[in-house]
């Protein structure tokens, strides 16, 4: 596993120092290693470039996911081949796309839990999500199923808002049976999206989601819920206020997402809000970057060496260089708030702004699994007296999260086709230093 950038000393791991005393970790022994699980709708995206007579004309509403019968999918997959439209088709869906960039920045094992087509031919839609996915994404959990995987056609207007169109095919008929207990126990994390809430009578996702949810928050395993689209939240604003109460340990939204979960349109006084109910809180502001937000205890507080931030909250980074904690962890608990502006200040031209929110997020799970592989392998180290959730400080990881989605946005696809550089040409040192 490794971290982008050359990290102090201290902060950096693997240690490269093969001195038995400094580094712990002994490379001719086996290594325990960890995984994070994740549950999404499996999806392919198929891209297109279109207009606002376009969406009129298939009754779309701009900006929206919205799921489209099988007779509106035929008449518009035709459209768009007929008229050459199609960009590209590539593996998709929110959780998909995050446990693959995961993967492929961490180097490491993810688990994707859904469903795939049992008959699978070269070139269909299973077969390219397939080949789309990392080898480090382990997919041998996904139910078979009598049937295609889902498309969602992912049409992007002049303004570069997306719409999504998703035929749902089999997605959601992923089984309670089908959810491994001692699997998800064992992992790291457990990765969701309001998505999968998102089922018709029949369907057995949303079952199936509630069964992984419960048993994470039995174990001990840190829930992690992306808010998906804003339309969803909006519809049923309190009963996702109370499932994030109850079950989620880390939110992560945009920040019309956020306005929609807590009324409230200002970043930090969402994420704020939202550390009533959940541990930690990533509200992504795409041009205006990324707010963090969590708990730290009194004990454990670092103060940061940037300079103060105005806003909501007044000095609201002051602590930021906190690792943060479980809110039950905190004898005294402290709030803490980051933020860091788009990676060198936004690509001068941005690709596709989709899947951006994503990667940030697989970026942030990357440093907390790094945390679970450190303690695991190296539990007497000091740096676990804190009982931390992350391996570095909040400023650190808005930083790498920041740039896990500026890869994104220079490149076509929601998906990582490789890790990031360890050392960046561009930048000085002290970007990663802390
Ligand atoms: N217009 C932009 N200019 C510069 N950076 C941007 C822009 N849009 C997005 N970003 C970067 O990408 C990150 C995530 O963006 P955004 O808020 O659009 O995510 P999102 O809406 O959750 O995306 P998705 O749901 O597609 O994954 C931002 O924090 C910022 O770093
Ligand atoms: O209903 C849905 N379920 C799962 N994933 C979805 C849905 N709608 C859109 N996306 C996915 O969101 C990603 C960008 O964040 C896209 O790649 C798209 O596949």
């Amino acid at each position: 596993m490794k971290f982008p950038g050359r990290r102090q000393h201290k902060h950096y791991f693997p240690v490269d120092n093969k001195n038995p005393l400094t580094n712990q970790i002994n490379r001719s022994s086996r290594l325990l290693r960890n995984y994070i699980v994740g549950i999404d709708q499996v999806l392919v995206d198929i891209e297109a470039k279109i207009d606002q007579a376009f969406l009129d004309e298939f009754d779309l509403q701009r900006g929206m996911s919205q799921v489209i019968s099988d007779e509106v999918t035929e008449k518009l997959y035709q459209r768009l081949k007929d008229e050459n439209l199609i960009d590209y088709e590539f593996a998709g869906g929110t959780i998909g796309n995050t446990m693959h960039n995961y993967s492929v920045l961490a180097d490491d094992r993810s688990v994707l839990l859904g469903v795939m087509s049992k008959n699978i031919h070269v070139g269909d839609y299973a077969y390219r999500f397939i080949s789309n996915t990392s080898s480090r994404v382990d997919l041998n959990y996904l139910q078979p199923v009598d049937g295609p995987i889902g498309r969602c056609f992912t049409l992007i207007d002049d303004s570069g808002e997306r719409t999504f169109g998703i035929n749902a095919g089999l997605i959601n008929r992923l089984h309670p049976d089908s959810i491994d207990e001692s699997l998800i126990a064992q992992a790291s994390a457990l990765v969701i999206s309001s998505y999968l809430m998102r089922t018709e009578p029949g369907d057995t996702m949303t079952e199936a989601a509630i069964k992984a949810v419960k048993c994470a928050n039995a174990a001990g395993v840190p829930v992690v819920l992306t808010l998906g689209t804003k339309h969803l939240i909006e519809k049923e604003p309190e009963f996702w206020r109370q499932f994030v109460k109850e079950h989620v340990n880390i939110l992560t939204m945009n920040e019309e997402e956020a306005l929609a979960i807590t009324d409230y349109s200002d970043p930090l006084q969402a994420a704020d809000k939202c550390l009533d109910w959940v541990d930690m809180v990533i509200c992504t502001a795409g041009a205006e970057g990324l707010y963090m937000a969590g708990y730290v205890d009194e004990q454990y507080k670092r103060e940061t060496e940037y300079a103060l931030l105005p806003g909501f909250i007044a000095d609201f980074n002051q602590y930021e260089y906190s690792r943060p904690m479980l809110l039950k962890d905190c004898e005294q608990p402290l709030r803490i708030y980051t933020h860091i502006a788009p990676y060198m200040g936004g690509p001068d031209s941005i690709k596709n702004t989709n899947g951006a929110g994503d990667a940030a997020l697989a970026a942030v799970l990357h440093d907390l699994s790094a945390n679970v592989y450190h303690k695991r392998n190296v539990g007497k180290s000091s740096k676990h007296v804190q009982p931390a959730l992350s391996y570095s400080s909040l400023s650190q990881m808005s930083k790498y999260a920041n740039r896990a989605s500026y890869e994104v946005l220079v490149q076509h696809s929601p998906r990582l086709s490789r890790g990031l550089p360890e050392r960046e040409d561009s930048l000085e040192q002290a970007y990663w230093a802390i």
